[in-house]
């Protein structure tokens, strides 16, 4: 579950991060010579911010939009999901509207609470993230790695270099 029983840890560095956020990219590609490119990316903040920027770069999508979602409000706590900003006008109605030649990113998908309401403003859109739990993959088009539900995924803009104690002093006996 997406709360303090999330007990296994899955530490992500930033190299491993653009490398899997480039390897969605590279799915995404594919996905889009066969449905006709994407016209524009909205990027779910915050954490959906950072595999925008690499997606959009590697796909050379240039018109980026947001949905402000908040929805963590303490470390591994779920709190009540707030939708703090929609999709702009411009970005609703293209190709017709309901999200057809849209991307949407997330760095990842947990219980799906957060993909269902992004997904419910956009149903036509295309769901991409670079991480998924069970709960919330069937919500997701495309991903590159599935961690268990009790997994915690630590990213690399949470986390930052600390001392290790050598194996011997923590080791039992
Ligand atoms: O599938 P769910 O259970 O909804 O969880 C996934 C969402 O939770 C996290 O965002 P959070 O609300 O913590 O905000 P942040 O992106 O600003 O860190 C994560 O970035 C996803 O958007
Ligand atoms: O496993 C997670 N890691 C970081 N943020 C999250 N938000 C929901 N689940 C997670
Ligand atoms: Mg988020």
């Amino acid at each position: 579950m997406a709360d303090a029983r999330a007990d296994k840890a899955f530490p992500v560095s930033w190299d491993q991060f653009h490398r899997d956020a480039r390897a969605l990219a590279w799915r995404l590609a594919g996905e889009a010579r066969a449905t006709g490119g994407f016209d524009a990316i909205v990027a779910i903040t915050r954490g959906g911010l950072v595999p925008a920027a690499i997606v959009a770069r590697e796909l050379d999508i240039r018109l980026i939009e947001t949905v402000c979602v908040a929805s963590y409000h303490d470390y591994k706590t779920q709190g009540g999901l707030q939708v703090l900003k929609g999709v702009e006008e411009r970005v609703a109605k293209i190709r017709g509207g309901e999200g057809a030649g849209v991307l949407i990113v997330d760095d990842l998908v947990d219980t799906g609470g957060t993909a269902r309401v992004v997904r419910a403003m956009l149903p036509k859109a295309h769901f991409a993230t670079v991480y998924a739990k069970p709960m919330g993959r069937p919500l997701v088009d495309t991903f590159v790695t599935e961690v268990s539900q009790d997994t915690w995924i630590y990213f690399p803009w949470d986390m930052g270099l600390s001392f290790q104690p050598p194996i011997r002093e923590g080791a039992p006996g």
